[in-house]
């Protein structure tokens, strides 16, 4: 109840033209209904494009998963043969029965329709070059190409504290790679450590900007390396300069994050104004995607900024969501200080509900800068089609459901891709042995080399389960702090890695010291071991309360360690539960989903991989290869993220 009323608050406390814009629902703009009309009438007919879209309009779960080859157009007069071309019009309505999106069916299962293909070429000017797909290399082009800047807190190699380093690192790479001109835009982090060397070769570019916040002008400066087709830029400003992780310290979260973020965000608004990378800036018409909170003052300066004086009229921007737990939520005073016109108070207006207030004379009001993107980005992305619903229900939303519920037929879901180079079990420089899935045998000695560095007893046999994770709430550490003393009465191993929660560091400790034999605890944030536990172990264990995709169970079904999962989120849609009696008996699945999140249920799902992995080799061996041929590539969710880049430019910017 509580929660409901705050985004109500929140939602009718916009300032006039965003709340319209905010809750505004236009199906025919959005879903280009008549530049499809009009195409359908002119031509007699409608574009054969890709084969990877089911179009629904950009409505949450709204892109398949089948086959992504693309399709060249195909043109035909003969209306008869545009009948068994399956030229038909679905229509997809909501609750209320309003049309959210048309379904263009297409005709053999082959190749699909996508009505915005053309529009989308349309749509797009000199500097976007348009690329039929052909045999052979350019197989993997895009066929339309864009300039792509991501902006993100994190991006690995040069900085990593969670999966949006892992993502904002490998995807720009991959889309560089099918023909986009990519820049990521994120701070230059230096904390005196080896960490630093990460940055050397980039080089400052000798462009610094003014940024008009907090009070005055803040001077930053631009660093740059040009590698893998992706121009990487830096934002260079003393507050990225400092002991500790991205974010904060032993101490805490560094209380001036939101300064910070604020100075990437608006840097990363001139950077492709300014930077004249290979000898020529981005210019205005971009796509930013910009990733969570920390870049979520983008989508709201393109609107209040840059747009009212003419500048990127044409540029889009895309919110990618991979954690809506963190909001960047600060006191309402501290607005004045984001440099942003005062009348765009509204877009970041964030009411806390009443019971959370921390005293009587607390209004409860603040700014959320993550909802500043909500209002204004033109489409919203989240790392899986499962979280992209969640988001949009109570217990999933945040506070932010409601505002996240108005905005769902630009809402879309699409499953993280992983680095298949990083993590390729047959050549990683991390790991001892190395094997495939036509021969496992160097797994086991994975195994074995993996009990000798923890100083566990080696015992090839006995089950080891392994925990990789950030030891926060939302992984459900709690849980295996619980469940740990029954399941040390069993005969298996248990090693974790993480840090986070001090609480949980110093249990990860102690249950070292409880139960010497069978328990390693490695506090810390070690690369290179969490590649040696993801080989070495049999089982991999995530009781995520939420997540948003997940990594480790992709990385973990790519080296055949079989993943035993919560039944939520990203982990639902990739994870398949193993079903012994499907495919004539031979079994389908590759790990073990349980729910509800209870030791109870998390036990009993641990105790059957235990039991197959023990007692039914050849049903574990068959539970691995299949997990360890599923395709996670960046590759494939690339194909996607085109397809929601083309649905972006179909419409002038959300916010004018
Ligand atoms: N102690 C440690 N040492 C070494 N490596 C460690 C480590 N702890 C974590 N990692 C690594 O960090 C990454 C974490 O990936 P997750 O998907 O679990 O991310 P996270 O919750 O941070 O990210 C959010 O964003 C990502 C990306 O969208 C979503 O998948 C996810 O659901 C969402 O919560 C993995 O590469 C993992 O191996």
């Amino acid at each position: 109840m509580e929660s409901l009323q705050v985004t109500r608050l929140m939602s009718c406390k916009l300032s006039a033209n965003i709340s319209h814009k905010a809750c505004s629902f236009r199906p025919s703009r959005q879903l280009g209904f008549s530049s499809l009309s009009r195409r359908s009438f002119q031509n007699g007919k409608l574009t054969v494009a890709r084969s990877d879209i089911t179009e629904n309009g950009g409505g949450f779960g709204g892109l398949d998963d089948s086959s992504n080859s693309n399709s060249i157009e195909e043109e035909d007069d003969d209306e008869e043969e545009e009948e068994k071309n399956g030229l038909m019009l679905g229509l997809d309505r909501d609750d209320c029965g309003s049309v959210i999106a048309l379904q263009l069916i297409p005709p053999s299962g082959e190749v699909a329709i996508d009505s915005h293909q053309d529009e989308a070429a349309d749509t797009k000017g000199e500097d976007e070059g348009i690329e039929e797909e052909k045999g052979g290399e350019e197989e993997i082009r895009s066929r339309v190409t864009y300039n792509i800047v991501f902006v993100t807190a994190e991006a690995a190699p040069y900085s990593k504290t969670g999966g949006l380093g892992d993502v904002c690192g490998s995807l720009p790479g991959v889309l560089a790679g099918r023909g986009h001109r990519v820049m990521v835009v994120s701070p230059r982090y230096l904390n005196g450590t080896s960490a630093d060397k990460n940055f050397t070769g980039a080089y400052d570019v000798d462009r610094r900007i003014k940024v008009p916040c907090f009070g005055g002008e803040q001077e930053v400066a631009f660093f740059h390396e040009y590698k893998k087709g992706v121009d990487w830029v830096f934002v260079d400003h003393p507050s990225y300069h400092r002991p500790g992780n991205l974010y904060g310290d032993s101490h805490g979260a560094f209380g001036d994050n939101q300064f910070r973020f604020t100075l990437l965000c608006h840097a990363a608004c001139e950077a492709p104004l300014v930077l004249p990378l290979g000898g020529y800036t981005y210019g205005e018409k971009c796509l930013f995607l910009v990733n969570d909170w920390h870049a979520s003052l983008v989508p709201v300066l393109l609107a209040s900024k840059y747009r009212p004086f003419g500048i990127y009229k044409d540029a889009q921007s895309i919110l990618v969501i991979h954690n809506l737990a963190h909001q960047g939520v600060e006191p309402a005073a501290s607005y004045k200080n984001l440099g942003l016109p005062s009348e765009w108070y509204g877009a970041l207006e964030w009411v806390f509900p009443t019971w959370a207030r921390t005293h009587a004379l607390d209004t409860g009001e603040a700014v959320n800068i993550l909802k500043g993107a909500i209002v204004t980005a033109d489409r919203i992305l989240t790392v899986s089609k499962g979280y992209a619903w969640e988001i949009t229900t109570v217990e999933g939303g945040y506070g932010l459901n409601e505002l996240l519920s108005s905005r769902r037929i630009v809402l879309n879901g699409i499953v993280n891709g992983i680095d298949v180079t990083e993590w390729d079990p047959s050549s990683d420089e991390h790991v001892s042995f190395h094997y495939s899935a036509d021969d496992l045998s160097g797994k086991a000695r994975c195994k074995t080399a993996l009990q000798q560095e923890l100083g566990l007893p080696i015992r090839p046999e006995c089950p080891l389960i392994g925990f990789i994770g950030r030891l926060d709430y939302q992984k459900g550490i709690d849980l295996i702090r619980w469940a740990i003393p029954e399941l040390m009465e069993d005969n298996v191993q248990f090693v974790m890695l993480g840090s986070g929660d001090p609480l949980y560091e110093d249990w990860m400790r102690a249950a070292e010291k409880t139960y010497r034999d069978k328990f390693r605890g490695w506090v810390g944030f070690n690369v290179p071991i969490s590649h040696r536990i993801t080989a070495g172990c049999d089982i991999l264990l995530m009781p995520s309360r939420f997540e948003p995709c997940g990594l480790n169970q992709l990385y973990a079904m790519r080296y055949g360690t079989v993943p035993v999962v919560h039944t939520t989120g990203g982990l639902r849609d990739t994870v398949e539960n193993f079903n012994p009696y499907a495919g004539d008996g031979s079994g389908e699945g590759t790990g073990w989903t349980f729910s509800p999140l209870t030791k109870e249920s998390m036990l009993e799902a641990l105790r059957t991989a235990i039991m197959t992995y023990r007692d039914h080799k050849s049903t574990w061996e068959a539970l691995m290869r299949r997990g360890m041929q599923r395709d996670f590539t960046w590759e494939t969710a690339a194909i996607h993220y085109e397809q929601v880049f083309e649905w972006a430019c179909i419409d002038p910017p959300y916010i004018t």
